[in-house]
């Protein structure tokens, strides 16, 4: 039978606040999932199914990419472990200290929907990676994601409140210290972000906007509640970064 068909195998995307986890058939994406970190000095293997989610052992082909390199060091001892290196990622351009998560979901973005495209990672931070229609790319940002933002606030304040992300945009002018929290960050980084977006549509008019990362949905929705007039050429597609993967396993790099 064909390889690229029957072949099983697992992505492992390393993420600062979780591991994200896409089981293949060939070049099928079965099933996606995310579990937590695992505690430094055990091993994967030894781990039990309910906790990575998956009945893993030493056979299946695992695909890992990460920007975290304690967590990373844990699976050095799995057999079958390829870690995708930066260089392996056809994008030109590509500055030697940019996160694999980054260049992934750049590659993954552009291959599912077209270049020039501009993706938009919602996660632990919070990336913005701009790609040309030769698939070079041309620059990007980062910024704390929103969590992160809220998180970073009440520890660092004696009398501000640790807050949840909000299902809904509140009042900007906001008259209670949460409302003030939650108006004063969302606002502030949804407009922000408009910036890049329409800064980036002045140099590629025809670019896709691709919204990916654990909040790219809550984003999604914020922009809904404002009537954002750029949302129709908006997507939001939580797996780019497996379809970055799936791109190298096509190419036969590493299994
Ligand atoms: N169970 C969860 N654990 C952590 N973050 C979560 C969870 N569910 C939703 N989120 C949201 O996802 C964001 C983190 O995005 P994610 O893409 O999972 O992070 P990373 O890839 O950096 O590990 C946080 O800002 C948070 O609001
Ligand atoms: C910016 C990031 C921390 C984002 O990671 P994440 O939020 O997905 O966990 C990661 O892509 C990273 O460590 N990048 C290296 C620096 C750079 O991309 O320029
Ligand atoms: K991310």
């Amino acid at each position: 039978m064909n390889r690229k068909i029957s072949q099983e195998w697992l992505g492992l995307m390393i993420g600062n606040s979780r591991l994200h986890w896409g089981y293949f058939q060939g070049e099928i994406l079965q099933r996606t999932w995310d579990t937590v970190h695992i505690q430094e000095y055990v091993k994967p293997l030894e781990l039990p199914n309910n906790f990575l989610g998956f009945s893993l052992d030493n056979s299946l082909p695992l695909m890992i990419a990460s920007v975290v390199p304690s967590q990373t060091q844990l699976w050095q001892t799995y057999q079958k472990f390829n870690l995708v290196r930066l260089d392996d990622v056809p994008l030109n351009n590509l500055y030697p200290s940019m996160g694999i998560d980054r260049a992934l979901a750049a590659l993954g973005g552009g291959e599912m929907y077209q270049f020039p495209c501009l993706i938009i990672d919602a996660g632990t931070a919070l990336t913005l990676t701009g790609i040309d229609g030769d698939r070079t790319f041309i620059g990007g940002a980062i910024l704390p994601g929103l969590k992160l933002q809220f998180d970073s606030l009440s520890t660092k304040t004696a009398a501000l409140p640790n807050i949840s992300l909000p299902k809904k945009l509140s009042d900007r002018w906001a008259n209670n210290t949460g409302n003030s929290i939650i108006s004063g960050i969302l606002y502030t980084v949804l407009g922000g972000i408009k910036t890049f977006i329409d800064d980036w549509l002045i140099k590629y008019p025809e670019s896709k906007i691709i919204l990916t990362g654990g909040d790219a949905t809550q984003l999604y929705d914020y922009w809904q509640q404002e009537n954002y007039e750029q949302l129709e050429q908006i997507i939001v597609d939580p797996n780019l970064i497996f379809w970055g993967m799936r791109s190298l396993y096509v190419s036969g790099l590493y299994f």
